[in-house]
């Protein structure tokens, strides 16, 4: 996986100059995973079902320009990550937002309220990223970050205040389940988040196929 796939320069989940009690209007979600394992085909579902904008986050950079350099090696851009979470900020602000992308440490937390991490085998991972033509060095770095659980401990590392949802995506009959699961989770955040000004998802985990929150 390339590392990121963002360039860093400043804000990131932990730093923050906004106050503690700064929150958007309504809650967002990040879903994210290594590539292949399906966040895209998960979000669009996800979205559609719960009445939310999915904002893929390569593709909202290359929309607006905001591609930086090109790795060879991967066969991938960079991003300006800086104007990207500027063009970002008014969105969240309203919220009801999917950011869907393999890297998430560089959001600010406070826009952030559920955060799922997607994981494949690496049969299933193996074959998509195959399919996709990768080659045989993004291949293995990718298949060695699922293994490593890379993106996973990014996530916790990056949200200490959310449960990071662990959802297994092998297969349609995983992926329908855990969509289940997480609307119903989800709409059970936007009432605490409402009625109580509550951020936190409590209840994750339960009945969630392969979840290991
Ligand atoms: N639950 C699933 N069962 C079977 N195939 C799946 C499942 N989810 C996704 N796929 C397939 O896996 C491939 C990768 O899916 P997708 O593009 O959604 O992954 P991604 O994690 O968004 O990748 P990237 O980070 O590179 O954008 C697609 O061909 C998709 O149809």
């Amino acid at each position: 996986m390339a590392p990121g796939v963002t360039q860093k320069s400043g804000d990131s989940a932990q730093e923050s100059s906004e106050p503690q009690e700064w929150r958007p209007i309504r809650p967002n979600m990040v879903i994210t995973g290594t590539p292949g394992v399906g966040k895209t085909s998960f979000s669009t579902e996800l979205a559609r079902e719960l009445g939310l904008r999915h904002i893929e986050v390569g593709v909202f950079a290359r929309e607006r320009n905001l591609l930086a350099d090109h790795d060879p090696l991967r066969n991938a851009f960079y991003m300006h990550e800086d104007a990207v979470l500027d063009e970002l900020e008014p969105l969240m602000t309203d919220g009801g937002i999917i950011l869907d992308h393999h890297s998430c440490d560089w959001y600010p937390e406070r826009w952030i309220q559920m955060v799922i991490c997607l994981r494949a085998s690496t049969e299933a991972l193996y074959d998509r990223l195959e399919q996709r033509g990768y080659s045989s060095h993004k291949l293995n770095e990718n298949m060695e970050a699922e293994i490593m659980q890379v993106v996973f401990e990014e996530a916790v590392n990056s949200y200490p205040n959310i449960p990071v949802l662990q959802l297994q995506n092998d297969n349609e009959e995983q992926k329908r389940r855990n969509i289940n699961e997480v609307k119903r989770l989800w709409r059970s955040l936007v009432r605490r988040f409402e009625n109580h000004g509550e951020n936190l998802i409590s209840d994750t985990g339960a009945g969630v196929d392969g979840s290991v929150s």
